[in-house]
């Protein structure tokens, strides 16, 4: 594939602030004259969004095994590179992606235990060597953004999905896995303190994109 387009992801864990953040990095990076467009995963494509869907609907009768979950979030991946991510980044256009397979190993390996090499193989067989050019992944700590979400689900009701319906110590797992993940990539993987009021944050995600992604341009 001859790629022009670069590829950026926000991670972390719940309610570190990636949706609100990600606005912020598609803005900085607009006005230094990049055509970018932003979607997430699971979802960026109608049917996409539809496993989605089902990976996000609550547990009521039949509980979702743990291996259909990975290979649902996969079908969706695959979905959405041959449908969005490719032909953007094909065309020369950026693509900001609020999560992707770093969110793999670090909720299904991390929090559900699987394998990571049974992962790694999938992304192999997907993504065929396609991977974020960097990554940026909100970091702190589990407790302080469980806050953050409990003020969101008091203004809204308890919507909680499937995943945000687990417990401290899989969210715990998550997080030590992320940050496993940056410790091993670190040219891709830039760690941001997202402990700190949002124009901190907005600040600290301004220098990042400054330090890693001007030399691209
Ligand atoms: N730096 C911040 N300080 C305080 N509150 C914040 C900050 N950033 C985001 N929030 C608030 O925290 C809540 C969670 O933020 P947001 O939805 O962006 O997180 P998220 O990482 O996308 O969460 P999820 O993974 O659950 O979608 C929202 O109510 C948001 O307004
Ligand atoms: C890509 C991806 C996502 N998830 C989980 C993580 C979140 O709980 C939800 C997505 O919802 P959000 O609005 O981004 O918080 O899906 C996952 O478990 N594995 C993945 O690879």
């Amino acid at each position: 594939m001859q790629r022009r387009g670069r590829f950026i992801t926000l991670e972390g864990g719940e309610g570190v602030g990636k949706s609100t953040n990600l606005d912020g990095v598609t803005r900085w990076l607009t006005e230094r004259g990049i055509e970018v467009i932003r979607t997430r995963e699971p979802g960026g494509t109608p049917r996409a969004e539809a496993i989605r869907d089902l990976l996000l609907a609550p547990d009521i009768d039949e509980p979702l095994d743990d291996d259909a979950e990975l290979l649902l979030i996969f079908a969706a991946r695959a979905q959405h590179l041959a449908r969005k991510i490719r032909p953007a980044l094909e065309r020369g256009v950026w693509v900001v992606c609020d999560r992707f397979t770093d969110a793999t190993f670090a909720y299904q390996g991390g929090g559900r235990g699987i394998e990571p090499a049974r992962i790694a193989e999938l992304e192999r067989f997907v993504q065929r060597g396609l991977e974020p050019d960097l990554t940026l992944l909100l970091d702190m700590p589990v407790e302080a953004a469980q806050r953050r979400l409990q003020g969101r689900l008091a203004a809204s009701g308890d919507d909680r999905d499937r995943f945000e319906r687990e417990r401290a110590d899989f969210f715990e797992a998550v997080r030590e896995a992320y940050l496993s993940r940056a410790a091993a990539a670190p040219q891709r993987v830039a760690i941001v303190d997202a402990d700190a009021p949002l124009q901190t944050v907005q600040a600290r995600l301004a220098a990042c994109l400054e330090e890693r992604v001007t030399p691209w341009l």
